[in-house]
């Protein structure tokens, strides 16, 4: 550092001079100048500090050393005493000062001249070479004053010491100017340097901060690291153990390829192969090109053909309706079938599953016969052994289905009815016969797809046959209603009514279409939309029941589905209906005093069954009135009966010899009903 910057201080260059004078000096004058040589030779180097004050001790040690120089060279007063000891010497007068005579000869010289020169003068023989006798005054003078000469001589060499001194003094001030200004250089320097070493204390304790931050981020990262590197340790021994997988599925490919190679040698030369092939085929494909236009061309006639076809078949269809509903009209515009429903359960266990009383001889399925021979016992069979041609009652109707005959059988038989509703015609399907014979089975039958009855199958091909009507311009909109009739009052089996909504048939616009006030109709549009509809009307019909015993079976049910069409390509239109009829119970009361409710349900399907008959009857015999309106049943189905519709009657009888009479009187109704000419049935066009 600056600070403790040493600056030599040279030493004189005179003091081996002055050394050497001295030397040349006498040996009293020796000590004294040893002494100020010594004080010269004391300037050693100095270490200087800022502010410190340059020694100026050598110039004063240089004056003293000078005094002490001058004190050494023989004063006045000595040489006043030598001379007052040498009166006779005329250069032995005292110089300045008056000195005391006696003094000086007698006691030691004071100072060190004094002194030295009585000794001197003892020895001035030594000086001279030869001890003077005390007599040879003359001699002693001119020693005496051989010694002032060179004493003067070493004066003057002193004095120019001195003055060579006092140039070094000069000098030296100089130089202690100078480094003065040194010094303040150096405190303003120093000065600088402080604050530099603040400013640099300062820095050093921010670094020391931003040291300490850095370090706690990197002992941070040091732990990341730590824990990143165990992950991937972690990773590094995974991917090791995929590494050795891959390793041995590389070796497995490589034996695959190996394999493939050997293949690919092959494929390689079926290629070939194929190319070739290939190129055949490219020859054939033109061929064929050739021969697709030439189809091609030949297809655009034949769909020129198939449009022209398509126009026939349109006419073929409204010929073919024309041809169905005269086939209808030929069969009969009502028909008669006679299902016989099955021996269910116990009932055949006393005839062990046979139906005695019950034949079916016409192969065709048209004929029944009954045999009242059965129904007796032995004697009265004897009896009437002779009367034998009477006890069989033999019966025919346009089919007669037996027990076993499936629903699917059964409507493959009216699906052609059904068909007509589609070509814009009322039909009309009753199910006539006593309680548990089979109507309601018939009718709307069991759940699962053998088992589903008439009502779910005609549906089903309606929604079937209107999709494929479609192609031919065809578009249906279908609304369904089902109604109950119990007592002579109607019941909306699809609606939400309160017990004492009332439903009134009525005859409206100039066509006389028969509407139910309040009736709820359903505009539907799948099958699935009817059979939740079915669904409904028979939960309907269940709450009833509770109410009313056996209500189900003293009531009528009666679904309708209104279908409208319309063709765009023909501009045909047409508009039918189609009511799936489920009668009540035709028994008649074996007990004439019923009473109360029963009397009175009795009543009420009595009367609407006989109106019924009535109506087909007067229908048959073209009578000029039809009593429609004698009850509720016929009234409504005023529209679905007679020469502008085509009726169905299916009679169910039970298998049972006990419902002998009842099955009898059903089918005596049955052919009373086969037997009428309703006329023929009118297409009705919108
Ligand atoms: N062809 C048949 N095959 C199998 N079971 C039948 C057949 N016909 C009727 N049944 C069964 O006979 C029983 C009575 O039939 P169903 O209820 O249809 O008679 P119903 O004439 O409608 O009686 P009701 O007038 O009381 O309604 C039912 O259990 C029914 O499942």
């Amino acid at each position: 550092m600056t600070s403790d910057r040493e600056l030599p201080v040279k030493k004189s260059k005179l003091e081996p001079a002055e050394v050497s004078n001295t030397e040349n000096l006498s040996a009293n004058n020796v000590f004294s100048a040893r002494s100020s040589s010594s004080s010269v030779s004391d300037v050693q180097p100095v270490k200087l500090k800022p502010g410190h004050p340059v020694p100026v001790r050598p110039s004063a040690r240089v004056n003293v050393s000078l005094a002490s120089t001058r004190s050494a060279l023989p004063s006045k007063k000595t040489v006043g005493s030598f001379a007052s000891r040498h009166p006779t010497s005329s250069s032995a007068k005292p110089v300045g000062s008056k000195a005391p005579a006696k003094t000086s000869h007698k006691g030691p010289i004071n100072g060190g001249l004094g002194a030295n020169a009585g000794k001197t003068g003892s020895n001035s023989s030594s000086g001279v070479g030869k001890k003077r006798p005390a007599w040879d005054l003359k001699g002693r003078l001119q020693d005496m004053e051989s010694v002032l000469s060179q004493r003067e001589a070493s004066a003057s060499s002193l004095q120019s010491q001195l003055e060579s001194y006092n140039q070094r003094i000069a000098h030296l001030e100089q130089q202690k100017e100078q480094l003065s200004g040194d010094v303040a250089r150096r405190d303003e320097l120093s000065q600088v340097v402080s604050r530099e070493n603040a400013e640099l204390q300062r820095q050093l304790r921010d670094c020391q901060e931003e040291m300490a931050t850095a370090c706690r981020k990197l002992q941070r990262e040091i732990e990341d690291l730590t824990f990143s590197k165990s992950c991937l340790e972690r990773q590094y021994a995974t991917l090791e153990g995929e590494l050795n997988v891959a390793r041995t599925e590389v070796s497995r490919l490589k034996l695959s390829i190996a394999q493939l190679t050997s293949s690919q040698a092959l494929v390689n030369a079926e290629l070939e192969t194929t190319k070739l092939s290939l190129d055949q085929a490219f020859r054939d494909i033109h061929a064929r090109d050739e021969e697709i236009r030439q189809l091609r061309l030949e297809l655009a006639g034949r769909d020129a053909t198939i449009d022209e076809n398509n126009q026939k078949i349109r006419e073929h269809e409204t010929m073919r309706r024309k041809l169905h509903n005269t086939i209808q009209e030929l069969k009969g515009n009502i028909r008669v079938f006679c299902r016989v429903r099955p021996l269910l359960g116990e009932e055949s266990l006393c005839t062990d599953g046979v139906i005695h009383h019950m034949s079916f001889p016409d192969p065709e399925g048209r004929v029944l016969e009954l045999d009242r021979m059965a129904e007796m016992s032995m004697n009265e069979s004897t009896l009437l052994a002779s009367r034998r041609g009477n006890n069989k009652y033999e019966f025919c109707f346009d089919r007669v289905f037996q027990p076993e005959s499936s629903q699917a059988e059964v409507f493959e038989e009216i699906s052609q009815l059904v068909q007509s509703a589609l070509d814009g015609y009322n039909v009309c399907i009753f199910a006539y016969g006593q309680t548990g014979s089979g109507k309601t089975y018939t009718m709307e039958g069991g759940r699962d797809d053998a088992t589903v009855g008439m009502i779910p199958r005609a549906v089903s091909q309606i929604f079937k046959s209107a999709a494929e009507l479609e192609d031919r311009g065809w578009k249906y909109k279908f609304q369904a209603s089902f109604v109950e009739i119990y007592n002579e009052t109607l019941r909306d089996l699809l609606g939400n009514h309160k017990e004492d909504t009332k439903l009134e048939i009525k005859l409206t616009g100039k066509d006389n279409a028969v509407t139910v006030t309040n009736l709820t109709t359903v505009t539907v549009s799948s099958e699935d939309q009817i059979h939740r509809l079915l669904h409904k009307a028979s939960l309907q019909r269940s709450v009833a029941e509770t109410k009313c015993n056996e209500r189900s079976s003293r009531s009528h049910s009666v679904f309708q589905l209104n279908l409208a069409g319309s063709n765009s390509i023909t501009m045909e239109s047409c508009q039918g209906t189609l009511n799936l009829v489920d009668l009540a119970g035709s028994e008649r009361l074996k007990d004439s005093g019923s009473e109360g409710q029963r009397l009175k349900e009795t009543q009420a399907i009595n009367k609407s069954l006989s109106c019924l008959g009535n109506v087909i009857m007067a229908l048959g015999n073209k009578d000029s009135y039809i009593p429609y309106r004698n009850s509720k049943l016929t009234y409504l189905l005023q529209n679905s009966l007679g020469g502008n519709s085509k009726t169905l009657m299916f009679v169910n009888i039970s298998p049972k010899e006990e419902n002998f009479s009842e099955t009898l009187n059903s089918l005596r109704f049955a052919t009373k009903v086969n037997q009428c000419n309703i006329g023929t049935a009118q297409k009705r066009s919108k």
